[in-house]
């Protein structure tokens, strides 16, 4: 893992710890005992096919869904044996960067951030509130936006707003869903610098969900392959993708064709 120096990842200390967990749906057994950990300061993309179980993934790990059996741990808190205050505090601590982005339309730039911020800081000043905003902005490259409307954006600066509207509350962990979707390849490119960009600003440590390859490539200090409910390599892009295990053959070939045909076009 070279870039381990650059972004001070920490191996003696996890932000997130799961251990055993299964999670289904009737009849659909979608986790079937994933175990995984993420250091704190370290980017793991997590990658697998469509209707894999990624999103469930990331939605028990800030305790949106529940798990059927396991142990999954936050920032040292038991997810499921939180109390809804205790629970709220640690969302807190947790960005997530859903995939729609999810700005409020009848909202311009600058509500979309401040409103986060003074539901959770009431104390601040106008000032301080300005200050910050514009903070997240310049993290993400966008303060001339401030008054726009969501709108008036493109795809990519709605992501790029996203993203500051995640940053606003100084995140410890940032879970990204699938950030690239729906962009093209020049702009999966930007996002991908920044998430980068987030990480060594901000001292994150993310996990960013998708079956993009370059995006898991240029944004993941490890890629985690989720397939059949468990995740069956985990390691460095290199590492993973020289596997000769038939399914994550199968899943690099399929991707890559769909990747490079969206280059060209
Ligand atoms: N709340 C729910 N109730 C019932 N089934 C669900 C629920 N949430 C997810 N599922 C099912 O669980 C499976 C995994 O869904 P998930 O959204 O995690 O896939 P994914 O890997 O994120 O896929 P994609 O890459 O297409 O976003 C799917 O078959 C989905 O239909």
């Amino acid at each position: 893992m070279k870039e381990q120096a650059k972004h001070q990842i920490n191996l003696e200390e996890s932000v997130i710890a799961i251990t055993g967990l299964e999670k289904s749906f009737d009849e659909l057994d979608v986790l079937k005992g994933v175990d995984f950990t993420l250091y704190r300061g370290e980017n793991v993309a997590v990658l697998g096919k469509s209707g894999s179980g990624k999103s469930v993934l990331i939605k028990i790990m800030v305790g949106l869904l529940r798990p059927d059996a396991g142990q999954v741990w936050v920032l040292s808190k038991e997810v499921n044996e939180l109390k809804r205050k205790e629970l709220d505090a640690l969302r807190l601590r947790v960005g997530f960067l859903f995939q729609s982005s999810a700005l409020y339309d009848s909202m311009d730039v600058y509500q979309n951030l401040s409103f986060p911020l003074v539901m959770t800081k009431k104390q601040l000043t106008k000032k301080e509130v300005d200050q910050e905003v514009y903070e997240a902005l310049d993290a993400v490259g966008l303060t001339e936006k401030v008054n726009e409307m969501p709108a008036d954006l493109s795809g990519g600066q709605r992501k790029r707003i996203g993203i500051a509207r995640t940053l606003i509350l100084k995140p410890e962990i940032i879970l990204y869903d699938e950030p690239t979707s729906g962009l093209d390849p020049i702009t999966s490119g930007e996002i991908n610098n920044l998430i980068r960009e987030v990480q060594e600003r901000y001292n994150t440590s993310s996990v960013i969900i998708t079956h993009d390859l370059t995006c898991s490539k240029h944004t993941g200090d490890r890629i985690a392959m989720l397939l059949d409910g468990k995740f069956i390599k985990i390691g460095s892009f290199e590492n993973v993708f020289a596997s000769k295990d038939e399914a994550i053959k199968s899943f690099y070939n399929y991707n890559f064709i769909q990747e490079s045909h969206a280059r060209i076009s």
